[in-house]
């Protein structure tokens, strides 16, 4: 069987300093991206609503239209820059999410997209799962108030490396999204996010380290950097998990770039230790069956 991942991939999360300037927010990006090519990553990727501060009075704000017919830099400037970039730095950029527009229904989301290092599209990833939640005395979110949900599983295949799963942030709470990308074939599951000082000490780590040993995958979790200043204080802690559940790296609260070279040979070592991969029933569980691999 071929490998899921074909070749070693230096993979990077950019934990971005964002602000309320959109141009300066994209100008940054561009520059650590370009750092983290220039230190041999070949898969980079931003965070959750890069371009914006995160909250639900800020998405009508900074949401644009991804491919507005005629084209248009001016309706649509982060598609633009994010495409130009992956082009400059020649990489796989995940861009991380944005706020959108959608024109025809009326909608907003919250939506990744993906480039090769043409710069052509290779995905677009809307977020399932809103995060509503409501913990008293702790932190109440509603996302719903002002966005819609995708509607899809993303799994994206980059040429050369394999295919990768791509999620947002919330969405990473729910395995049943996880275990049919990566019954597709997904070597690695990406999750641009952002969670909060409450739930980020609670189940970041958790949350990773459990994709990663549900699916014996790698697991990326990249987060904006913590600004105590904005409304939403993001928990930081970008972090790559390995097909065994270790944590391979992790960054604390502040501005950085977390690197590590995943590996096919990885995967295939830890499945072959437990496999549960030959292992499962579905004939127990058939409600869970559909997702098969290759499909
Ligand atoms: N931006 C988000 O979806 C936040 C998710 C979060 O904090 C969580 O606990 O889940």
């Amino acid at each position: 069987m071929a490998k899921l991942l074909q070749k070693p991939l230096k993979l990077a999360l950019v934990q971005l300093a964002t602000g309320a300037d959109k141009a300066a927010n994209l100008a940054h990006a561009r520059s650590k991206v370009l750092e983290a090519t220039s230190k041999g990553a070949n898969l980079v990727v931003l965070p959750e609503c890069f371009n914006s501060p995160y909250g639900t009075k800020y998405f009508p704000k900074y949401a644009e239209e991804l491919q507005p017919s005629p084209p248009s830099e001016e309706k649509s400037p982060s598609f633009h820059a994010l495409s130009k970039l992956a082009k400059e730095a020649r990489c796989f950029l995940v861009g991380g999410s944005i706020p959108e527009y959608g024109k025809k229904e009326d909608k907003y989301y919250n939506t990744n997209l993906t480039f090769d290092p043409e710069g052509k599209l290779l995905a677009t990833h809307r977020k399932v799962h809103l995060f509503d939640i409501d913990i008293p005395g702790k932190i109440k979110f509603k996302e719903s108030e002002v966005l819609s949900p995708g509607n899809q599983i993303t799994v994206v295949d980059l040429p050369g490396y394999g295919k990768i799963g791509i999620a947002i942030c919330y969405d990473v709470r729910f395995p049943e999204l996880a275990m049919v990308a990566a019954r597709k074939g997904a070597f690695l599951l990406v999750y641009p996010g952002a969670f909060n000082l409450t739930t980020g000490e609670l189940h970041w780590t958790l949350q990773a380290r459990a994709r990663a040993v549900d699916n014996q995958s790698y697991v990326a979790l990249c987060s904006p950097a913590r600004d105590m200043n904005a409304d939403y204080n993001a928990w930081g802690h970008s972090m790559i998990v390995d097909p065994n559940a270790l944590v391979l790296t992790e960054l604390d609260e502040k501005e950085g770039i977390a690197y590590a070279d995943l590996n096919g040979d990885r995967i295939e070592e830890v499945r072959k230790g437990i496999p549960i991969y030959t292992q499962r029933r579905f004939d127990v569980y058939p409600d869970v069956s559909e997702a098969k691999v290759g499909s």
